[in-house]
């Protein structure tokens, strides 16, 4: 298999020139330039489109014309899978299948080969097949990625328990989870992430009716982001709570980033070389409560300011959080249960995970509460090295954990990247 961990940037030569792309992290990711569709394609309007609601997994892009979403398209084959490290979508859909009574390792495989030949078309900003619905029809790929994982269950269903990844170990318990079970882990996982509504729903759909009789839909979560261009500059995105959120992730620069998030070509099991854990937990933000904080609390709770994400040690958002520093009474301004204290690699072992979330709104509860929150993705080389210490620590005593309640959980592997002409998994399904 070729290095296809950085492919080419598709860039249109109307686009030649134009793209004044300053991340440097764009065809890294995985995301190129293409010619917008229609009548918008011709006028060079394919400007840094891959910018997306920075402050995640990407460096900032330039502010973009909400013209040009639809001409950023990520690339389906690659080293690793897309949707992890690619810029955080406006727009997510979180599904779990469970295959059918009588479906095995068999109709697994044919599965993941039609699901694979079916995101690589929409990602390119081609119909589904034949049996397009034509939803996304007047749309560009719109930075469309579609990912796939394995839950635990998968491997008993298919005969495969002898390849299933000791990483994939059932999460603990935590004291605080209050867990739907139908709302919970899966056999197969996809995460859907665009740009725009229509060519999320769209990818949605097609991977639903490839689902055919071979699996069902066990949970279906959808979610939103910020829409780029929405901000006068690039910023890191803002959560349900207001808070800037994404500050502190790794970063694709970071010389440890692919170590953290990543296995290794040499890791074990084999099939999982460049392939990552995603630890995915609802949780759901108890809003009436949280409002009802002056400012000040709220900063007291995550031990930074709501206006600019800096430390409450002083700075801006980027500046190192001092844990020492104390206020006139010798009291830390950080305060020792603060949620951006005590999540830091240095106070847990040093854990480290990529948090590439989406904002959730399911309307109301017959008690007028608000079922929003954070639909909570972590991307991690070992979970064991990553999500568990760190909520180990915040279910001990984290200040956020009275405005949050997990109502559900996840544990999927994610294999790397399909090279031309494989699908996802089939050193899998196939080795
Ligand atoms: C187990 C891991 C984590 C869960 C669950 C979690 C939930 C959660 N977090 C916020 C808001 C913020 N988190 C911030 C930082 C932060 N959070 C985690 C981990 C979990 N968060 C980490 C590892 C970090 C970074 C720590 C560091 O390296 O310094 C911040 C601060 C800004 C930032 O760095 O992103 C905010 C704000 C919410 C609302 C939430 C559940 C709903
Ligand atoms: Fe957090």
């Amino acid at each position: 298999m070729t290095d296809q961990s950085l492919p080419e940037t598709r860039a249109p030569e109307a686009d030649a020139g134009a793209a004044s792309d300053t991340s440097g992290g764009a065809a890294r990711e995985g995301i190129s330039r293409r010619r917008l569709l229609g009548t918008a394609g011709a006028t060079g309007l394919v400007l840094g489109a891959a910018g997306g609601a920075a402050g995640y997994a990407a460096a900032p892009a330039p502010a973009t014309p909400l013209t040009s979403l639809g001409g950023s398209e990520a690339m389906f084959h690659g080293k690793h899978q897309p949707g992890i490290t690619s810029p955080m979508q406006a727009v997510g859909h979180l599904v779990a299948f469970d295959l059918a009574a009588g479906a095995g390792r068999r109709e697994a495989a044919a599965l993941l080969r039609r699901w694979s030949e079916t995101a690589r078309r929409l990602m390119a900003g081609e119909p589904a097949g034949s049996g397009d619905t034509g939803v996304a029809g007047d749309a560009g790929p719109s930075s469309l990625t579609v990912t796939f994982g394995f839950g635990y269950s998968f491997f008993g269903r298919t005969g495969l328990e002898a390849r299933r990844p000791a990483a994939l170990a059932p999460l603990p318990d935590f004291s605080a989870d209050r867990l739907d079970a139908s709302r919970s882990d899966g056999d197969l996982w996809v995460q859907i992430g665009a740009d725009d509504a229509l060519v999320a729903f769209h990818a949605l759909r097609a991977i639903q009716r490839d689902a055919g009789k071979a699996a069902r839909v066990r949970w279906q979560m959808n979610g939103f982001n910020r829409s780029p261009g929405a901000t006068a500059h690039p910023m890191t995105t803002r959560n349900l709570m207001g808070q800037i959120d994404g500050t502190r992730n790794p970063k694709p620069a970071d010389t440890d980033f692919a170590t953290k998030v990543f296995v290794p070509q040499d890791g074990s099991p084999a099939w999982m070389a460049h392939g990552s854990y995603a630890v995915v937990r609802r949780i759901r933000m108890l809003l009436d409560d949280w409002e009802k904080l002056s400012v000040t609390a709220q900063e007291h709770v995550i031990g930074r300011r709501k206006s600019d994400g800096a430390p409450l040690s002083g700075g801006g958002e980027t500046t190192p959080m001092d844990l020492e520093k104390t206020d006139g009474s010798g009291k830390p301004v950080v305060p020792i249960n603060a949620h951006a204290r005590i999540t830091r690699p240095d106070q847990n072992g040093g854990a480290a995970l990529l948090r590439r979330p989406f904002s959730y709104h399911d309307g109301m509860d017959a008690d007028g509460t608000p079922d929003a929150g954070l639909l909570f993705v972590c991307w991690q080389a070992d979970p064991l090295r990553g999500f568990v210490p760190v909520q180990r620590k915040l279910d001990r005593g984290d200040a956020l954990s009275r405005y949050i309640r997990h109502e559900s959980s996840g544990l999927f592997a994610v294999p790397g990247g399909a090279a031309e002409g494989e699908y996802v998994g089939q050193r899998l399904l196939e080795g």
